[in-house]
């Protein structure tokens, strides 16, 4: 009779073997609750021990740890020994190796193993008040089971229960190894419906926030995520940021970090994207590091101290990486899988934005070269409307003979004349002469733009280049490529900037603020003034060489008083100009008007002619053109540019309203009344006061 039959026999109870019925409830035994029951309820008939342990070896075979243990034991629960235990523990800690050598379970007096080093897993069990142990050992070298049985009493554990154990202990590890399978298919399986389920929810993400919601909903909560992040790496392959960043519960944080990038310089984002295989980190470890990285910072290593990093690959290109910090031990297949599902969705949510901001550059410059053409296309019209240049003294007919000479050349032209002589008028004769007339002729007014702003109108921008250019824009000199640019009132130009025109002008190419490439320009110079340039020059506030660069063919108007000639001929055509567009029949002038034209002094040169006819025409009523307002006293007047201003024409309705209301004693209806001198019905005159806000203490407060 061999030794189990021997020992059915003496454990049989009522005819039936103990042995023989646990072997069997074993043999069906599926999970870890029934094979603890069974333990419970018949190995206790067998042998007298207080609990158990049931533990599995890595499969490198170095450490060996928990698999299942008595749940009864709530001492045994505790934090630090399930530390201990369930992370693992080293095979040769001399307890472990001992029994694998002895090829049998063996007994540990635990009271003498204490005296020695234990590890902290028997002093945990000793504090229980554990005295002895068995340990015994089962299964393949790459798999083996420890069955540990404890007591409470020295002793306890006698050949016949080494037997028991030993005999038990290889239906045990059986019956381990079938639940471990088991659980790993569920385990299995659970992660395909997670990948599943994840895999609905991907195929729906359209943006940033759309992933965040489905790793907050799907995969979160099953890695018990403290944290977890996705990060992007940029398309220059620098930086790095953050596309979305959260965790199980709170909400995930969207666009919180994604402004910060964070260069990549350190070894831990690189390792993470070198490695197949997901790594893991101590936060505690990563934060003594010389030079922390700060991404790093996002992760409390108080929460859990575990950090896992995944990288992202869309097919052999390295995306990005997924950051999971977890205090669980999570399914490092499972999270390879989500993060390749991760990976397509970032995907998409990066051509999105790419195609977004494409889309948004394309449409910005849309609007620019749209801005730009009716820009171009109204300095067309304005420049090819019928402006002729009027007058036939010797003066002027020198300037004509000068835009002849010159306006077939490229040669740049130097225009210079007091105010209102005509400079633009003649630089776009002189263009509109040119085989450049079908091209634009861009006007830059130096004047009239801050300094500050000058060189960007000049030669554009690229987006970013300053504060404020937040779109890439194609300056004056490209505008006006094949054309002719015209820089008016030179003399303002910033000293600075004088240096940087000089060099354009010689090299005939540009640069865009903030740009890297330089472009060619095809552009004819026209340049004016109304200063004196040498004095300029002389005054340290023009530089010389610029001077001499512009001052190639200088062209100078003569001012109204140095050709009176021309005042009657300008001022006829300005009158049937004015009449035309006010709808007035005006034969003409009377020979006191032409009179007055002639003895005023013109500080304001044809501009202000043709303004003066402009009003004057808009105030006479019919017939011919008997009065025109000149200003009084004007031969002792202030400056020119002093004494003129502006109106619109809208100001010069009120004025002359105003004024005929003046005349008039306030009176608006009857002969003398002002709406008939203005030849309107009195209901129009009325809302037109009314509108003009026009008021009684101005009718009558001033004397005319
Ligand atoms: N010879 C001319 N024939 C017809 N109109 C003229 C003549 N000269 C000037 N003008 C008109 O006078 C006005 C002022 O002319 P323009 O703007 O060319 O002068 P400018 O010398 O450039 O003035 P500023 O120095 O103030 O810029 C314009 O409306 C222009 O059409």
């Amino acid at each position: 009779m061999n030794q189990t039959s021997l020992l059915e026999k003496t454990l049989t109870i009522n005819g039936k073997s103990l042995l023989e019925a646990l072997r069997t409830d074993i043999a069906v035994t599926k999970n870890e609750t029934d094979l603890l029951r069974l333990i419970n309820s018949q190995l206790k008939k067998l042998i007298n021990f207080t609990h158990i342990i049931i533990g599995v070896t890595s499969e490198d075979g170095r450490m060996y740890k928990v698999f299942l243990q008595d749940k009864d034991l709530d001492e045994l629960k505790s934090t630090v020994y399930n530390q201990g235990i369930l992370v693992g523990n080293c095979v040769s800690d001399g307890v472990y190796n001992q029994a694998v050598k002895a090829g049998s379970p063996i007994v540990v007096d635990l009271e003498e193993l204490m005296t020695k080093k234990p590890p902290s897993w028997i002093k945990m069990n000793y504090e229980t008040g554990a005295r002895e142990m068995v340990i015994a050992i089962q299964g393949e070298p790459a798999r083996k089971y420890n069955f540990i049985l404890f007591s409470d009493i020295k002793n306890n554990f006698n050949h016949e229960a080494l037997e028991i154990i030993e005999h038990v202990a290889c239906h045990l590890a059986t019956a381990v190894t079938k639940i471990r399978i088991n659980e790993e298919i569920q385990e299995v399986e659970k992660e395909k419906s997670i990948l599943l389920a994840l895999s609905h929810g991907m195929a729906t993400v359209r943006d940033k926030a759309d992933l965040a919601r489905i790793i907050k909903q799907k995969i979160a909560g099953y890695f018990n995520a403290v944290n977890f992040a996705v990060s992007i790496i940029s398309e220059d392959r620098q930086s790095h940021s953050i596309l979305i960043c959260g965790n199980q519960s709170g909400d995930m944080i969207d666009d919180r970090p994604d402004k910060e990038n964070f260069v990549i310089d350190d070894d831990i984002f690189d390792r993470v994207v070198l490695s197949q295989e997901p790594l893991t980190f101590s936060l505690s470890r990563l934060k003594k590091m010389a030079k922390i990285p700060r991404y790093i910072f996002l992760y409390d290593e108080k929460k859990s101290d575990k950090l896992i990093g995944v990288r992202l690959k869309a097919g052999e290109t390295v995306i990005g990486c997924v950051w999971l910090q977890t205090s669980v031990n999570i399914s490092m297949i499972l999270l390879k899988g989500v993060c390749a599902q991760i990976s397509i969705a970032v995907l998409n949510i990066i051509g999105k934005e790419k195609i977004a901001a494409q889309l948004e550059i394309i449409n910005s410059y849309k609007k620019q070269i749209e801005k730009e053409t009716s820009y171009v296309q109204e300095q067309k019209l304005v420049h090819s409307g019928n402006y002729d240049m009027i007058g036939s003294s010797r003066a002027i007919k020198s300037v004509y003979e000068l835009i002849n000479q010159v306006a077939y050349s490229n040669s740049t032209v130097l225009i210079t004349g007091e105010t209102g002589t005509g400079k633009e008028l003649a630089a776009m004769a002189i263009h509109t002469a040119s085989p450049r007339k079908n091209n634009p002729m861009i006007k830059v007014n130096c004047a009239a733009i801050p300094a500050n702003l000058i060189e960007s109108e000049l030669f554009g921008h690229e987006k970013g280049s300053f504060t404020g250019a937040v779109e890439r824009r194609i300056g004056k000199f490209e505008m006006a490529n094949n054309g002719t640019l015209f820089l008016d009132e030179i003399g303002e130009m910033p000293f600075e900037l004088q240096a940087k025109l000089l060099r354009t002008l010689q090299e005939r190419e540009i640069e865009r603020l903030g740009g890297n490439r330089t472009i060619k320009i095809d552009v004819r110079i026209i340049v004016a003034t109304n200063r004196e340039l040498k004095k300029e020059v002389e005054n340290g506030r023009f530089r010389p060489d610029l001077y001499y660069r512009l001052n190639v063919f200088p062209i100078a108007l003569p001012s109204l008083r140095e050709r009176k000639e021309d005042i009657q001929e300008l001022a006829a055509y300005f009158l049937e100009r004015y009449n035309r567009s006010f709808g007035k029949r005006l034969a003409g002038m009377s020979s006191e008007v032409e009179q007055d034209l002639l003895s005023y002094h013109w500080p304001g040169n044809v501009r202000e002619l043709e303004h003066i006819i402009e009003r004057s025409t808009l105030m006479a009523t019919s017939g011919v053109l008997k009065e025109v307002y000149l200003p009084k006293n004007n031969f002792q007047e202030k400056l020119p540019d002093e004494t003129f201003s502006f109106k619109t024409i809208k100001e010069n309705e009120r004025d002359h309203i105003l004024q005929t209301l003046r005349r008039c004693g306030g009176k608006i209806s009857g002969t003398k009344g002002a709406a008939k001198l203005l030849g309107v019905p009195v209901s129009t005159l009325g809302s037109k006061i009314n509108k003009l806000n026009i008021t009684k203490e101005e009718i009558f407060q001033i004397r005319i």
